[in-house]
């Protein structure tokens, strides 16, 4: 009787220890995990400020961060957009970021805002804009991003101060072919797959080598869209909207490859897919460049402000544009194949 009793109690304190260890284990490995991932996690001004490890990062404070970040004004503003207002900010001659500070604060956030945060501060690619961090607090957030010296090819293609320096066949052929490795790297090798649902020219930005990055994915996911921002509806922009997703309302990564499509157009034609002259005469960027394609006067297409360009490569391009557009989201390539397309025939430029 004695003996059996010793046994049980045996049993359970081996059951309690061994419960407990695993505890300890798991809490240990999140600390290192936290630690690895975190450079600082601090409680400031009544927000919450989370920046990623990183070389830009290391040497920073989140109160030095955040003494220059409450003194962001008018004339730090690099642009706007839908979800809210983006400043330069410059710590110092090594470390400048794009703040994107977001239209509305936490107060009806949950763990899962802050979890996508997490996940989009793990995602590190050549062709991504880095998320370096993120300050939430009741009256608004902040994105932390790395600040692209060269801004977005919307800006480079349309600037508002005209076209003074356009861009070469090389340049295009480069911001092409980067942009599409960024958005397949998107699609087939981050764990859980990323659709992006809102490629467009003013989401493609250039580093300090014009090298393209893809910027903003997972912000259609992670926020509500502001009623008040005109061109996106539930996701994307009018102009780069796959036919289907007017039917679906359902974002996918054919849908993505669409976007693509409409800003090889851009890059090839030099035009917005929402120029005026399309509206006035009742066509679309799209439409109009298949047709041109059928008929094959492609060199009527082109930009007019690129004076040197390997025909053949052009119509290339053009071809590639084509299949992203597909009606038929089935008939589109992956991102994939487009990038492995656009590699085979920029091996001249690279
Ligand atoms: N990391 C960055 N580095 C440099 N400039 C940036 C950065 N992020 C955004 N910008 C600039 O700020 C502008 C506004 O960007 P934002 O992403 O808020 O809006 P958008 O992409 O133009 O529109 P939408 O919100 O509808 O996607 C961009 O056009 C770009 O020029």
């Amino acid at each position: 009787m004695v003996k059996s009793v010793a046994l049980g109690l045996y049993i359970t304190i081996s059951c309690v220890a061994f419960i407990m260890s695993k505890i300890i284990v798991s809490f240990l490995l999140y600390k290192r995990w936290a630690r690895k991932h975190r450079i600082m996690e601090d409680t400031l001004s009544g927000g919450k400020m989370v920046m990623f490890r990183s070389p830009t990062t290391r040497s920073l404070t989140s109160k030095a961060f955040m003494k220059k970040t409450m003194r962001l004004s008018n004339k730090d503003i690099i642009g706007s957009g839908g979800y809210g207002t983006v400043y330069r900010l410059i710590i110092d001659d090594n470390s400048a970021f794009a703040v994107k500070k977001l239209n509305k604060g936490n107060t009806d956030r949950d763990h899962g805002f802050e979890r996508e945060l997490n996940a989009m501060g793990d995602i590190k690619h050549r062709n991504i804009v880095t998320l370096h961090g993120y300050y939430i607090a009741p009256q608004f957030n902040l994105l932390i991003y790395e600040l692209m010296p060269n801004g977005s090819l919307d800006v480079l293609l349309h600037g508002k101060s005209g076209k003074d320096k356009p861009l070469d066949w090389p340049s295009r052929c480069k911001i092409a072919l980067g942009a599409a490795r960024g958005l397949s790297y998107l699609h087939h090798d981050c764990i859980p797959h990323i659709i992006h649902r809102d490629i467009k020219s003013s989401n493609i930005l250039l580093d300090q080598n014009m090298e393209a990055r893809v910027s903003d994915f997972g912000l259609a996911t992670l926020m509500e869209p502001d009623k008040s921002h005109v061109t996106t509806i539930a996701a994307g922009t009018f102009g780069y909207l796959a036919p289907e997703y007017f039917d679906s309302g359902r974002a996918t990564t054919k849908g993505d490859v669409y976007s693509f499509g409409v800003v090889l157009l851009e890059l090839l034609t030099g035009k917005r897919p929402t120029d005026e002259t399309f509206i006035e005469e009742g066509t679309k960027l799209v439409t109009w460049v298949k047709e041109v394609v059928k008929d094959k006067r492609e060199e009527h297409a082109i930009d007019s402000s690129l004076v040197c360009f390997p025909m053949e490569e052009v119509k290339k391009v053009f071809n590639i544009a084509e299949k992203c557009l597909e009606s038929d989201p089935s008939k589109r390539p992956t991102m994939a194949a487009v990038l492995k397309m656009l590699e085979q025939i920029n091996q001249t430029n690279l």
